[in-house]
C-alpha cells in the first residue's frame, strides 16, 4: 500500500518532544530556530499581504508578543517585516528577562521599531494587520487575566490577524472548539501543524520552519509537503484530509 502523504498534525506533547529533540539531540540553539521561525512568519505575511507597489502610505503592522518563544518569534518577525518595507509597531506587555529577549528588543529598538505600552482597543483602526505572537504550543487555557485585554482586542478587531504557530487563546489540540476564540486570517504553522489547525478556516495557511532534519521528520512521520525550491514557507490547503489523531 502507498504510505499516506497527508501532513501530520501534532498534539501538544509531541510538539514539545520534537522541539526538545531539536535543541538537545540536534544541538540547535533557540536563536537559530527562532530566527528561521520569525523569518518564515514575516515571509508568509509578505506573500499574503504584500505592501502595495508605489504606495507612499506606511503599511502599519501591530505585532503582539507574549512572554515565551512564540513572542520571540514575533520580535524576529517584526524586524524582518521592517526590512521588507512594513512599519511594525510592537506591543510586548511582559518582556522576558533573559539575554536572548533583551537582544531581540535592542535589535528592534536600534532599527527604530516603536514599542507601545498600552493594549490597543477595538476602535483602533490605524493598523493594516495584526501579528499574533502571544502564545504558541505551550499555552494552557484559560488565558490569565493580564493577557485578557489583548485577547479581547484580537477577538473584536476587524483588522486581519496573522497568527504565529497557534491562534492565541485556542486550545493547542482542541482548537476553537466553542467558536468563541480569535479568528485569524493567516496561520503560519511551524515545524508541522498542531491539531488546533484543523479549526483554522482562514484563507492563508502556511507551513514554515524549514529546519527539520530528514531523520527527525521520518522518526515522527511528519509527512511534510516539499518546500518549493529555496523557499522558507509552503502553502498548506485550507482544508486538510484528516488522517492523524494523537496516540
Ligand atoms: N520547533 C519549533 O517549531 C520551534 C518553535 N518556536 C516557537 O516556540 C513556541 C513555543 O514556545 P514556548 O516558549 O514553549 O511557549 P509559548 O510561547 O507557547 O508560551 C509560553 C509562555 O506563555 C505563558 N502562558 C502559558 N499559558 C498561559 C495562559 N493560559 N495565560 C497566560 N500566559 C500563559 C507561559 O507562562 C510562558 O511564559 C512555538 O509555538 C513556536 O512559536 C521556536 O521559536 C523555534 C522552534
Ligand atoms: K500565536
Amino acid at each position: 500500500m502507498t504510505p499516506s502523504r497527508t501532513v501530520k498534525f501534532l498534539g501538544q506533547e509531541e510538539a514539545t518532544e520534537i522541539d526538545k529533540e531539536l535543541f538537545n539531540e540536534y544541538q540547535f540553539s533557540v536563536d537559530q530556530l527562532m530566527e528561521l521561525a520569525g523569518l518564515a512568519s514575516a515571509t508568509a505575511i509578505a506573500k499574503s499581504y504584500p505592501v502595495p507597489a508605489n504606495s507612499s502610505d506606511e503599511y502599519r503592522v501591530l505585532v503582539c508578543c507574549g512572554p515565551g518563544n512564540n513572542g520571540g518569534d514575533g520580535l524576529v518577525c517584526a524586524r524582518h517585516l521592517q526590512l521588507f518595507g512594513y512599519s511594525p509597531v510592537i506591543f510586548y506587555p511582559k518582556p522576558t528577562d533573559k539575554e536572548l529577549y533583551r537582544r531581540l528588543v535592542t535589535q528592534c529598538e536600534k532599527m527604530d521599531i516603536e514599542f507601545v505600552k498600552n493594549a490597543p482597543t477595538s476602535h483602533d483602526n490605524s493598523f493594516h494587520l495584526v501579528v499574533d505572537a502571544l502564545f504558541g504550543f505551550s499555552f494552557k487555557p484559560p488565558v490569565r487575566p493580564e493577557f485578557q485585554p489583548i485577547i479581547k482586542f484580537l477577538k473584536d478587531t476587524k483588522i486581519p490577524i496573522c497568527s504565529i504557530d497557534i491562534p492565541s487563546g485556542w486550545d493547542v489540540e482542541k482548537g476553537d472548539s466553542d467558536g468563541a476564540g480569535i479568528a485569524p486570517a493567516l496561520l503560519v504553522s511551524l515545524t508541522a501543524p498542531k491539531l488546533c489547525a484543523k479549526s483554522f478556516h482562514g484563507p492563508h495557511h502556511w507551513l514554515g520552519g524549514r529546519f527539520v532534519p530528514r531523520a527527525l521528520e521520518e522518526k515522527y512521520q511528519l509527512n511534510l509537503p516539499p518546500y518549493p525550491g529555496t523557499d522558507c514557507i509552503v502553502k498548506l490547503p485550507s482544508t486538510f484530509p484528516i488522517s492523524d489523531t494523537p496516540k
